[in-house]
Order: C-alpha cells, then sequence, then structure tokens
C-alpha cells in the first residue's frame, strides 16, 4: 500500500531553519523523517490541519527571508526513528502479552513496567537496560521469551546490561541471555569496531565527540590516546582527522583485544602502537602533539603523563574529559574518587616539585596569568541580537545583526569555565615543573558531551599549551 503525507519542500541551507519554526509551532510530522529530494532540496513533513493558508503564504518571509519553500506531498514516507521504535514496541507489547497469555498468567501493571523503552543495538545484537524484566515470570518463561523479544525486534542475540563497575577498567555487567557469542559488530561514522559485550564498554552517549573528533585537522601529527578503550577516539584520529600516528594506551586486556581487531578491520594498524598496561608508566615522552584524555569522571591522573608527552619545542593540544557537578551534593558523592585521584595526582606534583630549586618553584606559583576566557566562539563580525539557550550540545539559537539566524555552538556555565580555568592553570604550572621554562596555556574550546541526573555535565577541555620560547 503506497502512503503519502503532506511537506514543506525547501533548499537545504535553509533545512534546519525551516525544521526549527515547524516545530516550535507544531506543525512538523515528527512521525515522519526529513527527506533529501532529488536536486538536493529538503522535504520537511507537515500536519496539514495545523498549517493554514497565511502559514503558506507568509512562511518564507517569517521563517528565513529570501528562502522559497513550495507545498507538496511525498509518496512513502520514511518513518522517523521514534515511530519506528514505537512500532517494534507495539509488536513487542503483543507477542509478550500471547506469551504470557499461554502461559496462564494474567498480564499485569507490574508487567507493562518491565518492558523495555529503550535498547542499544550492535548489529544483530540488542543489549536491554538493567531495569527491564524485573518480574520472576520471565525466568520461568526462558528461552522463550528471549526468543519472542529477538523476534519482535528483530535480532538474533540478546543481553541485558547492569552498571557499569567503577573499577578501573568500566567493566560493563552485561550478561548474554540468548546466543553464545558476545562479540558483536559495530559500525558508526564509517568506522567498524567489534568488541565483547559482557567485557568492554562501548560509550554511545558520547557519538557527539566522537564526530567532533572526526572533524579535527589533525594532518601529519602524533597523537597519544591516553585512555582508548576499543579505540571510541583512537579510530576516528585516525580514519577522519588525518593524524599521522596514534600511541594508543590501555590497560584492560579484553579491550586491547578489541582495539586489536578494530585497528585490523580499519586497516590503520601500520599507523598505531598500543601500549598495554598502566598509562602511568609509559615509557614515552616529547613526541605529542595533541593528548586525548577520555576518562570520567576524571582525567587528572593523567595530566602530568600529558605534560611529559607534549612536544617540548612547540606543545600541543589536550582534550581533557571531565564531569562537572553543579550540586554540591554531588560533590560530595564524587569525593571518594576524586581523594583517590588526587591523592595520586598531588604526589607526582610533589615528585616533580622536589627535583627544582625553591626559587623556580614560587615562580612558577605566583604567575597566573596565563589564562584566556573561554568565549571564544562568536564570530567577532556578529553581536547577539537574540539568543534561545538549547541545553545539551552546547548550541545557542543566535540572531545576528545581519538579520540571519545561525545556530552557534558556544560556552556558557560558569561552572564549566571556572572548573576550565584552574585546569588551565594547573597544567600550565605543571609543564614548567617538568620543562624548567615558562608555558602560557589556552582554553580553546569547552564542549558539552551529555548531562547525568541529577546535574552532573561530562564536558571535554581543548587545552592549547605552548612553551613561551616557541620555535
Ligand atoms: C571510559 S573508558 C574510555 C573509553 C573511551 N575513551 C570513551 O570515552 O568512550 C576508559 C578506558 O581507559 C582505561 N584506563 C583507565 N585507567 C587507565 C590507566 N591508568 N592506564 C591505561 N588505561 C586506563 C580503561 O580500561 C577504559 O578502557
Amino acid at each position: 500500500m503506497q502512503t503519502e503525507v503532506s511537506a514543506i519542500v525547501t533548499p537545504a541551507q535553509f533545512a534546519q531553519q525551516y525544521r526549527q519554526y515547524l516545530e516550535t509551532n507544531g506543525i512538523l510530522d515528527s512521525a515522519y523523517r526529513l527527506q533529501k529530494q532529488p536536486g538536493g532540496s529538503v522535504a520537511l513533513p507537515v500536519l496539514c490541519n495545523k498549517l493554514s493558508q497565511l502559514h503558506l503564504l507568509s512562511l518564507c518571509d517569517t521563517v528565513a527571508p529570501g528562502s522559497t519553500c513550495i507545498f507538496t506531498q511525498v509518496k512513502n514516507p520514511i518513518l522517523s526513528k521514534k515511530s519506528s521504535v514505537k512500532s517494534c514496541h507495539q509488536r513487542l507489547q503483543e507477542e509478550l502479552h500471547e506469551l504470557v497469555k499461554l502461559s496462564g498468567v494474567l498480564w499485569n501493571d507490574q508487567l507493562s513496567c518491565d518492558l523495555p523503552q529503550v535498547w542499544k543495538r550492535h548489529g544483530d545484537m540488542i543489549v536491554l537496560n538493567e531495569n527491564a524484566f524485573q518480574a520472576d515470570i520471565w525466568k520461568t518463561l526462558e528461552p522463550e521469551v528471549w526468543l519472542v523479544v529477538a523476534n519482535a525486534l528483530g535480532v538474533k542475540r540478546i543481553a541485558k546490561a547492569g552498571r557499569v563497575s567503577a573499577d578501573g577498567f568500566r567493566t560493563p555487567k552485561v550478561t548474554l541471555l540468548l546466543g553464545n557469542d558476545a562479540w558483536v559488530h559495530h559500525i558508526d561514522n564509517g568506522i567498524r569496531y567489534t568488541f565483547d559485550v559482557t567485557k568492554c564498554m562501548f560509550s554511545s552517549g558520547n557519538i557527539t565527540e566522537k564526530l567532533r573528533v572526526s572533524s579535527f585537522d589533525c594532518t601529519g601529527e602524533v597523537v597519544v590516546d591516553l585512555y582508548a578503550g576499543i579505540g571510541y577516539f583512537t579510530l576516528p584520529f585516525l580514519m577522519h582527522a588525518g593524524a599521522a600516528f596514534v600511541h594508543a594506551c590501555e590497560w584492560n586486556p579484553h579491550a586491547v583485544a578489541a582495539l586489536v581487531k578494530n585497528l585490523e578491520l580499519n586497516k590503520v594498524s601500520h599507523r598505531c602502537k598500543i601500549h598495554k598496561g598502566d598509562n602511568q608508566q609509559l615509557p614515552l615522552r616529547n613526541l605529542a602533539d595533541r593528548v586525548n584524555l577520555g576518562l570520567i569522571p576524571s582525567s587528572e591522573e593523567g595530566w602530568p603523563i600529558a605534560c611529559q608527552l607534549l612536544r617540548e619545542n612547540r606543545g600541543g593540544i589536550f582534550h581533557i574529559h571531565h564531569n562537572i557537578s553543579l550540586y554540591a551534593e554531588n560533590r560530595g558523592a564524587a569525593v571518594d574518587r576524586k581523594n583517590l585521584v588526587e591523592g595520586r595526582c598531588k604526589e607526582q606534583e610533589q615528585s616533580l616539585t622536589a627535583m627544582l630549586p625553591a626559587s623556580w618553584t614560587e615562580r612558577t606559583k605566583s604567575s597566573s596569568d596565563s589564562t584566556t576566557p573561554a568565549f571564544t566562539c562568536l564570530c567577532a563580525k556578529e553581536s547577539i541580537l537574540n539568543s534561545r539557550w538549547k541545553g545539551p550540545g552546547n548550541r545557542l539559537k543566535v540572531e545576528t545583526n545581519c538579520g540571519t539566524y545561525c545556530e552557534k555552538r558556544i560556552f556558557i556555565h560558569p561552572e564549566w569555565q571556572s572548573w576550565a580555568e584552574s585546569v588551565a592553570l594547573r597544567i600550565k604550572n605543571l609543564l614548567e615543573i617538568l620543562h624548567q621554562k615558562q608555558w602560557r596555556t589556552n582554553i580553546l574550546h569547552i564542549e558539552h558531551v551529555k548531562s547525568y541526573a541529577p546535574h552532573i555535565d561530562h564536558v571535554v577541555l581543548d587545552l592549547e599549551c605552548r612553551p613561551c620560547d616557541e620555535n
């Protein structure tokens, strides 16, 4: 059966502005996806009953002066992700209802709450959330129940997640419910990953950061990834950012096994050296143009080694991951881990400091003029006339003085700013102690990766570090 939906078609450069306007005014039909049309324009599905004649006549001027748009019908529209998940969900519910009924048990509200609302898909495996299928009845229906779930969701294997362990390996507590093999294949952004879901974590929530790393220009650079895992950032550096060589450090043997395979799968093994074991013992120095510190809640214990890795004569860039807590009670909860890490960092700093004459350390302590504000993202030619905070993704809708709208990535939160400034200062000090000469650090950007409740922000600080006598 052929279906049709009404749509507004506009050139690609105006599509986001139209989407925002139609969404804000309840006109966008979110059951369907935006679709590219032959010739490069974009069709935005709309709810016809919400779109008056007046809208149509004034749409171009209201949304984006100078734009064009036409009203049309799109044949066989593609369901949006939300709608397809919904239809999977409906199918799952119907088939589980049937299974429970056949077992002679009456369906109840608790069973409805037990149904998974979201899940992760890795190739032919679904990983269910830890709060799905809690009731005892599901145990009695094994293995049929997992066959039903696999069938409804169109996969062959089912696993269920627990919490990621707070051990240094960040081991996920994932159990295989259907299937014998826990290795999965996953493709994102053109990169192939394989890993054992029960042994290694795959941070799908970091996708925006992986895309950002992919967009860097690291042509000819030597990069060190201090917390490589299965290669979440190592591979984007090699495959998309153009890094000449990556040193990847990882101490979890299961993650190392996956990293070896992933480098092979993507044919970049010859441009990467894996350093197995604790990165604190890394025998390298003075070689990196860039160091990635992808460990949360804090990568602080990696700062001294990162400073040691940076090229002494020209410095480079650090990408420092950190969880910033905006509420005092969260800070209290994070205290144990922080003390542990800070203890290790203080020891490292003290042993570095002990090597130096007192006059030098006094001088480096008092030089606090190196940091510059992070707020460097806005183009100097534009002034903000009107802006709207858009939450995660760190975006702001900005109306510029030339009358156009655009979305800017922009830093706003003062807590992130003060954290970044203190990091910039501490790293400047570490570099000065280590190299016995003056350095400057410059906050290039603060990226908001994601937020956790109750208000913890995972951010990445891009910190430029240069010796003052740079040549
Ligand atoms: C959060 S995972 C990182 C994965 C990846 N960077 C990401 O964000 O998706 C951190 C990784 O660092 C490794 N790791 C933690 N501390 C380490 C250390 N001192 N030396 C080497 N690897 C370490 C863990 O085993 C884990 O695989």
